[in-house]
């Protein structure tokens, strides 16, 4: 994945993460959702003298606490309930490489205590196990919300937060690097031109000035999806203004979900979405999955998941 920019903040940004990528010492991501954050990690793996190691990345958020601390860390066989085989964690299997631990503010206080005995002793155990086995992986953290204030409301741990705030990045949000816009918004046309029907090759000068003017709330993230949908709905091979009418309506959808969400499950909401968006595209796969911000391949297997189920659509 190639990182675009041509603002001097993302210069600056950059340059010093080129120097960090060259120690070992751990490096803690900040900015907020959608900067690029994890371009950002995956460079300071690459720029690194273990850019031939493995590089191995945990999203904090996604995982039950439950489950975190056996990805982290592994598992023996018999650990718990389920535990059949064992299974190696991500600490150990970036080996000598990088482990990038993403959305670090999410890990539950327990999860936070095992962290930073980690960190500090440089080495750990599989659950259920008796082996020590040593860290030797570089850590690398994002977060998108404040640190520091979510230690100051007694949510994160300060001790972990000093272990991980060693080397500290701070990606601008996009509306204070507006030189960066022109450049990014032409690197998705060119990613997504495949998807437009006229062979969308640019942009016409209203339309990159409506792109600048925007305060990008959803940042690198939202303007990809917005020049994804303007290229699948152009009309010629230049975007035009009027191809960018998802910008007013990112936030306040123009089909606002409203669905009797108390008695609904999280993917009965997700299959509820997809379908009220395929019927907006009239059936369009490619326009529908744009619009939802996914690929047109993420949207396939969710509805062949669907069919599987038993779902008539
Ligand atoms: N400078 C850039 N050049 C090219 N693509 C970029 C750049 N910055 C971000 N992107 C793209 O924007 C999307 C969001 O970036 P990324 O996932 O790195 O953000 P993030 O800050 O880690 O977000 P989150 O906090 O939500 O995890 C990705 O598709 C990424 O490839």
């Amino acid at each position: 994945m190639q990182l675009v920019f041509q603002s001097r903040a993302m210069l600056k940004v950059l340059e010093q993460a080129r120097r960090f990528a060259r120690t070992g010492a751990t490096v803690l991501i900040c900015g907020e959702s959608g900067v690029g954050k994890e371009l950002v990690a995956r460079m300071l793996h690459t720029e690194s003298p273990r850019s031939l190691e493995p590089y191995c990345r945990v999203n904090c958020a996604a995982l039950a606490e439950s489950l975190i601390e056996s990805e982290l860390f592994g598992h023996e066989a018999g650990a718990f309930t389920g535990a059949l085989t064992r299974r190696t964690g991500k600490f150990e299997a970036a080996a000598r490489g990088s482990l990038f631990l993403d959305e670090i503010s999410e890990v539950a206080p327990t999860v936070q205590g095992k962290l930073l005995r980690v960190l500090e002793e440089a080495e750990f155990e599989r659950v259920g196990g008796n082996d020590l086995l040593p860290m030797q992986a570089r850590v690398i953290a994002a977060t998108n919300r404040s640190l520091a204030e979510l230690v100051d409301g007694g949510e994160f741990r300060a001790d972990l937060f000093y272990r991980l705030d060693v080397l500290r990045l701070e990606i601008p949000a996009l509306r204070d690097r507006k030189d960066d816009i022109p450049i990014l918004a032409q690197h998705f046309v060119e990613r997504f031109r495949g998807d437009s029907l006229h062979g969308v090759r640019g942009f016409k000068p209203a339309a990159i000035r409506r792109l600048a003017d925007y305060h990008w709330p959803g940042n690198v993230r939202q303007l990809r999806n917005v020049v994804h949908r303007a290229c699948v709905v152009a009309e010629q091979d230049l975007i035009d203004e009027a191809d960018l009418k998802s910008l007013e309506t990112h936030v306040a959808d123009e089909h606002p979900v409203s669905l009797p969400f108390d008695s609904m499950s999280l993917a009965e909401i997700e299959r509820q979405v997809i379908l009220q968006r395929l019927e907006h595209c009239r059936g369009n796969k490619t326009a529908a999955a744009a619009a939802l911000g996914v690929t047109a391949k993420t949207l396939r297997n969710k509805i062949t998941e669907y069919r599987r189920l038993g779902y008539a659509s």
